[in-house]
C-alpha cells in the first residue's frame, strides 16, 4: 500500500472511481494517467501521463484501471499484476458490506451498494452504484455489476459478464462468462451459453 493514488482512464468511470477513492480519505494524492488530451481531470487532479504509461509510477503509487470495459480492464491489470503493482480495493463509505466477504484486487464497491455475507467478489470488478449482492455470491473477475442492479442468494457470475442498470437475477441461478445482461432483464434461470439477454424472463437475442 501506497501514500499516492494512480487511476487509469479519467473519463466517465475513472471520474466515479476517483471520488469514490477522495471519499475514502486514504491517499495523500491522487492523479490519473490517460492519452485524451481533450479530457479535463475532474476535482482539480491531474492527469500526470498517457494511459500506458503506468510502468513509471509503480514504486511510488497505487494503480487503479478506471476504465468501465471489462475486457479492456482485463488486459491492463492483467499486464499491471505481472509487473508487480500495487491495487488496491475501493469500497465508498456508504456501502454495507457483511460479514466473510471477499473482496479481490482492482474490484471497486460504489455508493450505496450492500453486498451480503458469505459473498466472493473477484478481482477487476465494478459493483457499481445502489447494486445489491446478497449471500453466498460468487462474482468471477472482471465482472461489472450496473447500477440498481440485485442478485439474489447464491447467484454464480462468470468471468467478464455484464449485468445491465436495473438487472435482476433470482436466487440459485447460474450465469456463464462473458455474457451481456440487458437493462432491466430478469434472469430466472441459468444462462449457460456465452450471448446477449434481454427481457423479462431474458431471452437470448
Ligand atoms: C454508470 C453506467 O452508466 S453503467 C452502464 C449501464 N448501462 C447499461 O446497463 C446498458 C445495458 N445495455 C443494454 O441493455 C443493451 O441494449 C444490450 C447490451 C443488452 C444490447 O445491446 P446491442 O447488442 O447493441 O443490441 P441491440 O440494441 O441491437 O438490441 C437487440 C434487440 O434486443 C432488444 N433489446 C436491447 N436491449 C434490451 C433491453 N435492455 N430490454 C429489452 N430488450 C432489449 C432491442 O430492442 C433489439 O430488439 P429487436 O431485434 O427486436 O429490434
Amino acid at each position: 500500500m501506497k501514500d499516492k493514488l494512480l487511476i487509469i482512464g479519467a473519463s466517465g468511470h475513472g471520474k466515479v472511481v476517483a471520488d469514490t477513492a477522495l471519499k475514502m480519505k486514504t491517499w495523500k494524492s491522487i492523479a490519473f494517467l490517460d492519452s485524451d488530451e481533450s479530457i479535463i481531470p475532474p476535482f482539480n487532479l491531474e492527469i500526470i501521463g498517457l494511459s500506458n504509461d503506468a510502468s513509471r509510477y509503480l514504486e511510488q503509487y497505487d494503480v487503479f484501471v478506471g476504465i468501465g470495459n471489462n475486457a479492456i480492464r482485463e488486459k491492463i491489470q492483467d499486464q499491471l499484476e505481472l509487473e508487480g503493482a500495487s491495487i488496491p480495493v475501493l469500497i465508498h463509505p456508504s456501502a454495507v458490506i457483511g460479514e466473510q466477504v471477499k473482496l479481490a484486487s482492482g474490484t471497486i464497491v460504489m455508493a450505496g451498494v450492500v453486498i451480503n455475507c458469505y459473498t466472493t467478489v473477484g478481482k477487476g470488478c465494478i459493483v457499481n452504484t445502489s447494486a445489491t449482492i446478497d449471500h453466498d455470491n460468487l462474482i468471477g473477475d472482471y465482472v461489472h455489476i450496473s447500477p440498481g442492479a440485485n442478485l439474489a442468494g447464491t447467484v454464480t457470475i462468470g468471468k467478464g459478464s455484464w449485468l445491465g442498470i436495473g438487472s435482476a437475477v433470482s436466487n440459485n441461478v447460474n450465469i456463464t462468462q462473458d455474457c451481456k445482461v440487458g437493462a432491466g432483464t430478469v434472469v430466472i434461470k441459468d444462462l449457460t451459453e456465452t450471448g446477449t439477454y434481454v427481457g423479462v424472463p431474458a431471452r437470448r437475442v
